[in-house]
């Protein structure tokens, strides 16, 4: 067995070599002992594409047609060039998204078709969007288990190999009920009881242990609820807050399905896609940690109700709880302490509830004044 006794002689080093207490991280770049942490066959070797600094990267974003990816490809193509950022899913794209920029089918789970579209494709950082959220991961967790867990471990390889700068999001569901809630910091009592929480703390570790441990370049934000116009969301416990606006809308009558004191950290859309470009350009050296909370407001339905009555006060809002929801809801942070994220890289938000709610109305009224014209 060559490979595993040079594997083991190499780690057995990198632990030796340890400084003092053993508390320093063990950083073992692949590239540079030629193993990845994915057993392999003897005579394979790895090599991962240079990036240069100057150079724009070669992106993938997995689970590109969700409520977040669509946003992302746009804001990257701005900055990085239309062809320098693939979207992948494994749902069939829209015609205008289709349009819009390279688009390519990625099934996260078929860890061969992922090495082929990196390789390909010379990718240089990779995007990890492809999830089950919440309440959907809860209604399938086997399925849910194997897209969040073995999806990731196919992502954490292949970026590992490939010397790939990745970006995994977390989110306020990867706290649970014995986490301090009002606020909740970087570093705490972590022991979600959703499906969807614990892949997610998983992910936070197993990146972080990549990072650690060979030296990939893992970057992490957990997430509030995001809140968009043009995207609905994959079936969350946040969901309420954007479907409010549809149906305030069409009906002007929402029915809520979480209480009306439900209190959860939420964030505009554009804000979530620019820290997560912010977090991925900024320097090794500024990051203190690789996994931070993001925040930008905190509200429950009634508030973000009263406030949409301000523009619209012939809303209705009823409530009507799902159990299942509620209980995720009652289990999650209230508000997010992100004071690292603003120290090390600069992190500010724009938005908070008065100007995301008239951004939405406005997106609204626009799509609406364009409907009537048609
Ligand atoms: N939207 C939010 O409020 C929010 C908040 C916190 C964290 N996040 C995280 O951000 C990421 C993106 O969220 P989103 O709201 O766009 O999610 P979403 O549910 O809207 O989209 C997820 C996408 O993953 C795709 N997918 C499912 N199985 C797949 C597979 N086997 N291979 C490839 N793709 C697969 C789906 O087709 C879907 O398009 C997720 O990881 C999510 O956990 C989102
Ligand atoms: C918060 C987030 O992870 C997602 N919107 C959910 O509710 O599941």
């Amino acid at each position: 067995m060559p490979v595993i006794r040079t594997i083991s002689k190499v780690a057995k080093q990198a632990l030796l070599s340890t400084p003092g207490c053993g508390c320093q991280p063990v950083t073992v770049a692949v590239r540079n002992i030629s193993f990845s942490p994915r057993q392999v066959t003897s005579d394979a070797s790895f090599h991962s594409v240079s990036f240069s600094e100057t150079d724009h990267p070669k992106v993938l974003i997995t689970g590109g047609l969700g409520q977040l990816g669509v946003g992302l490809a746009k804001l990257l193509r701005k900055r990085f060039g239309k062809n320098n950022v693939i979207l992948s899913d494994i749902r069939k794209p829209p015609s205008n998204v289709f349009h819009s920029g390279p688009f390519i089918y990625s099934d996260i789970l078929d860890y061969k078709n992922l090495r082929e579209i990196v390789v390909n494709n010379r990718i240089t950082w990779l995007v990890h969007y492809s999830a089950l959220l919440s309440a959907v991961g809860e209604a399938n967790v086997a399925l849910a288990r194997s897209v969040n867990i073995t999806g990731l471990h196919n992502i954490l390889d292949i970026a590992a190999e490939h010397g790939l700068r990745l970006f995994v999001p977390s989110t306020i569901g990867a706290f649970g009920p014995s986490s301090p809630r009002n606020p909740t910091p970087d570093l705490c009592v972590q022991r979600p009881r959703t499906i969807y929480g614990v892949s997610k703390v998983h992910a936070e570790l197993m990146g972080e242990y990549y990072h650690h441990r060979y030296g990939l370049d893992f970057r992490c934000l957990r997430y509030p609820g995001i809140i968009s116009a043009d995207s609905m969301p994959g079936g969350g416990t946040t969901d309420y807050a954007v479907q409010i606006f549809h149906d305030a809308i069409k009906k002007a009558k929402f029915e809520c399905n979480l209480r009306p004191d439900s209190r959860l950290p939420m964030m505009y859309i554009d804000d979530c896609l620019r820290a997560t470009l912010e977090v991925m350009e900024a320097p090794a050296d500024a990051l203190s940690m690789r996994t931070y909370n993001i925040n930008a407001m905190s509200f429950t339905p009634e508030e973000l109700a009263q406030e949409l009555q301000k523009q619209m006060p012939e809303l209705e809002v009823t409530y009507d709880i799902d159990p299942v929801r509620q209980a995720i809801a009652d289990s999650w942070p209230m508000n997010f302490d992100d004071s690292n994220a603003r120290k090390d890289w600069g992190w500010k938000h724009d938005y908070d509830l008065p100007e995301l709610v008239q951004t939405m109305l406005n997106y609204f009224g626009v799509e609406t004044r364009m409907a009537s014209a048609n």
